[in-house]
């Protein structure tokens, strides 16, 4: 399964990475297709964020390559956005000047990044909210225009490392069906790391189950009901399947 089938925006080939001579992700190799959404499913401190540390050119691999787009891009920053794990806003800057962080990077100037902000502000639910500071907001909201600010960076590949994480479970339930709402509207292809086995099967077209010391990928799986509705989600046989599938490779 592990080929590209439709137009491949993103691909890993035998990456590995090391810590202090100890190789922590072996011999990766992944790929995601336009419009897809694909989840990285592994226990916690496997290296799941290392991978994406390499994906994003933030660490240099060890050994292999990525490429996004088909060009080599190994080592060099700026060619994807990265939602890291934490909110990581600025408490001295409102929501709308959060958001314009990659666009002010970008050298566009501060009236015409913001004016491009505003207008995204709704379908992120965040139309009355662009004045507020980050202390004035709840973990859903901080999430949002995290979330907000990955997508002004690009929205073609985008890395979610593991956003929900932090979440109470009626929050973060909410944030999934907003997230695809989200997807739905902006259509780009998502790279998503989680450790909650049922998040990855709601939310995922496929999903790569990553595990081992060091990491390497032990399956990749493909969802059979997409986006399942709670009640498939919990008679469906298909997924009951797919749940016990993964279960035994973690
Ligand atoms: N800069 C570093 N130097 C040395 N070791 C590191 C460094 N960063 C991470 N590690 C180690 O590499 C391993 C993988 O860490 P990583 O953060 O990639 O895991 P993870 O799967 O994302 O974890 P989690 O799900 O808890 O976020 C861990 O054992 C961690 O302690």
């Amino acid at each position: 399964m592990n080929t590209c089938q439709n137009k491949c925006v993103l691909k890993v080939l035998g990456v590995t990475k090391e810590y202090n001579h100890k190789n922590i992700i072996q011999n990766i190799n992944i790929h995601l297709n336009q419009g897809e959404f694909v989840s990285i499913l592994g226990p916690s401190g496997c290296g799941k964020s290392t991978l994406f540390n390499v994906i994003a050119g933030l660490l240099p691999p060890e050994d292999g390559q990525v490429f996004v787009n088909e060009k080599e891009v190994t080592g060099e920053t700026g060619k994807v956005s990265y939602m890291y794990q934490k909110d990581l806003l600025l408490p001295w800057r409102n929501v709308i000047d959060n958001a314009i962080l990659p666009l002010e990077i970008r050298g566009i100037p501060k009236k015409e990044a913001r004016e491009t902000v505003k207008a995204m502000l709704s379908i992120f639910q965040l139309a009355d909210d662009g004045k507020k500071y980050p202390i004035q907001l709840s973990g859903g909201m901080k999430q949002r225009v995290s979330l907000l600010r990955t997508t002004m960076f690009s929205q073609e590949i985008m890395l979610l490392d593991e956003p929900f994480g932090g979440l109470d479970a009626i929050t973060r339930m909410k944030m999934q069906a907003y997230l695809l709402e989200i997807l739905n509207k902006i259509k780009g292809s998502v790279l998503f790391i989680t450790h909650d086995i049922d998040e990855a099967i709601f939310l995922s077209d496929r999903i790569y189950i990553i595990n081992g010391s060091p990491a390497q990928i032990v399956s990749e799986m493909v969802v059979p009901i997409k986006h399942a509705s709670p009640e498939e989600m919990m008679t469906a046989e298909a997924l009951r399947q797919l749940r016990s599938d993964i279960l035994k490779c973690l």
